[in-house]
């Protein structure tokens, strides 16, 4: 490549109104435990109904792997459940709580329209395996209009929203919160080998989004 986008400075920067990208927000060893944390608990839920998967959207089975931590997104009819079939959805790790109150104190200086704080009451974790994305759509599964909080590990990715893109590294924060709680958004194709030795993932990307479900 002609230009390579790690070389480039990039300063936290407000995206649009209630959307604020913090490159680097996350330090290589932060990336790495929870890169240990969020393994060990797919592992632990492996072969269970609770266990990280590949949803099935429209026809088709989406490209990423989830794994939902503190309540789990069950169709016919849709509702969020606690538990699934007697199988516990894994709880959000205590370390989770302070990360997005950290990463929101930082967005709000950049754009007070973020919002106000969240109780991560639930995190998904999403698995992207090289060259996977996430078609457009709008979170608007949580009743609560709190800000998301998103993390991002391993491969660079393209975020698209409202017609905006923001290409997101290992490491790097996103909030999106007030006039854009409910904003269309995605990812395009993680760039396989672009993501950093250090993080304990071998190839591919983690995303974790930290919400609030309940007003
Ligand atoms: O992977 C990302 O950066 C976005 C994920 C996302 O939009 C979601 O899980 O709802
Ligand atoms: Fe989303």
């Amino acid at each position: 490549m002609l230009i390579d986008a790690s070389a480039l400075p990039r300063p936290p920067k407000r995206i649009m109104p209630g959307v604020v990208h913090l490159p680097n927000f996350l330090q290589l060893e932060q990336q790495a435990e929870l890169v240990v944390q969020a393994r060990e608990i797919a592992r632990s839920v492996a072969g269970t109904p609770v266990a990280m998967r590949r949803p099935m959207v429209g026809k088709g089975q989406m490209k990423a792997y989830l794994l939902s931590l503190g309540w789990f997104w069950a169709t016919n009819p849709y509702r969020l459940v606690r538990q699934v079939d007697g199988y516990a959805v894994p709880p959000v790790p205590d370390n989770f709580q302070g990360i997005a109150d950290r990463v929101l104190a930082a967005a709000r200086e950049v754009d007070e329209a973020v919002g106000q704080s969240i109780r991560v009451e639930t995190a998904l974790v999403n698995f992207y395996p090289p060259g996977a994305g996430m078609g457009e759509h709008v979170d608007g599964q949580e009743e609560a209009e709190n800000p998301v909080v998103s993390l991002s590990i391993g491969d660079d990715i393209l975020f698209r929203i409202e017609g905006r893109e923001v290409l997101l590294m290992s490491g790097d924060a996103l909030v999106f919160g007030g006039p854009a709680r409910r904003a269309r958004h995605g990812v395009a194709g993680a760039r396989a080998g672009t993501g950093p030795a250090g993080t304990g993932l071998a190839e591919g990307r983690i995303n974790i989004t930290m919400r609030q479900v309940h007003r």
